[in-house]
């Protein structure tokens, strides 16, 4: 199926080149690949580092029969209030927008088009992405395939229902920024207890990409792994006291409904 397909990425800034780039190692076709941008100077840049033909909206919208919105969800009224009508009834619209449902760019287009929603995340930039799809009123099996096809090269891809993206965006779209901001606060703890910060770094960077193996490798529940290193009268339990002490379970779990919530208002604000 790959390469038979004109995919448009519009609006290609990190996610929407993250996606072109994917594509290209994927072995779709440069001729295939089509994007758009603002700026001029991004526009050959896109132009430069890939061989894409860089186009404007409306081009996209006429030329491609896999159009990929990637414009943050706070552009997306306007682009879909120009681009909707433009837009030909058999083109697949998939949607990388965090929040805006399927039904909002239903709305904008022609009746009947095929709309399917994707929440990656940006490991995609090294192949590592988790990408939830779900697909519109409209999409088919087929569609939602080709769409598996077009992000499995960025890492895994899972199908889910719609109603489950805003819970998938607060989780592993957003997920990224809270392993960083681990890895950052570990790092300061590093620095307080008296090591150099390149050595903390180093340490803690090695420490999450361990402990990512063995939860993917050794099949373990997370509990059971925790324990492993739990000793009785041990270090561990003792800085596991105080994550519980200053509630980091809790913590996260308010945080991550803070995501999802927000998530809901953007669908609310922008449909
Ligand atoms: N950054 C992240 O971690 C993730 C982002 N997303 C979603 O991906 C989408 C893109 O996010 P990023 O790549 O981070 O944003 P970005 O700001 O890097 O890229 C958006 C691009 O769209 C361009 N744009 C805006 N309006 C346009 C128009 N009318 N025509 C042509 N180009 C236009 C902007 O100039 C910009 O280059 C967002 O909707 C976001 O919710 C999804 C998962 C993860
Ligand atoms: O923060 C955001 O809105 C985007 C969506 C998921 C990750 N980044």
């Amino acid at each position: 199926m790959a390469g038979e397909h004109t995919v448009a990425v519009v609006g290609a800034g990190k996610m929407g080149e993250t996606l072109l780039s994917g594509l290209l190692r994927a072995g779709w076709p440069a001729s295939r690949l089509l994007a758009t941008a603002r700026r001029p100077e991004r526009a050959e840049e896109l132009a430069v580092r890939y061989g894409v033909r860089v186009v404007d909206n409306d081009e996209a919208a006429a030329s491609a029969d896999v159009l990929t919105i990637a414009v943050k969800p706070q552009d997306a009224p306007a682009l879909l209030a120009a681009l909707g009508p433009k837009v030909a009834r058999d083109v697949v619209v998939v949607s990388i927008c965090a929040g805006l449902p399927t039904s909002f760019f239903e709305k904008h287009l022609p009746a009947g088009t095929p709309v399917i929603r994707v929440m990656s995340n940006t490991p995609a930039m090294v192949d590592q992405a988790m990408t939830a799809i779900s697909g519109g009123t409209h999409a088919t099996a087929e569609q939602l395939a080709l769409a598996e096809e077009m992000f499995r090269p960025l890492g895994r891809t899972i199908r889910l229902p719609e109603s489950q993206q805003d819970a998938v965006t607060a989780l592993s779209g957003s997920g990224p920024a809270y392993i960083y901001y681990l890895v950052e606060a570990m790092t300061d703890a590093g620095i307080l207890l008296g090591l150099p910060r390149q050595v903390a770094y180093e340490l803690i960077l090695q420490t999450v990409i361990g402990s990512a193996a063995m939860l993917r490798d050794s099949g373990e529940h997370p509990v059971k792994l925790r324990e492993a290193v739990t000793s009785p009268a041990g270090t561990t339990i003792n800085a596991i006291r105080e994550l519980e002490d200053h509630k980091v379970r809790a913590a996260l779990i308010a945080a991550l409904e803070a995501a999802r919530d927000r998530a809901r208002e953007i669908a609310a604000d922008y449909t």
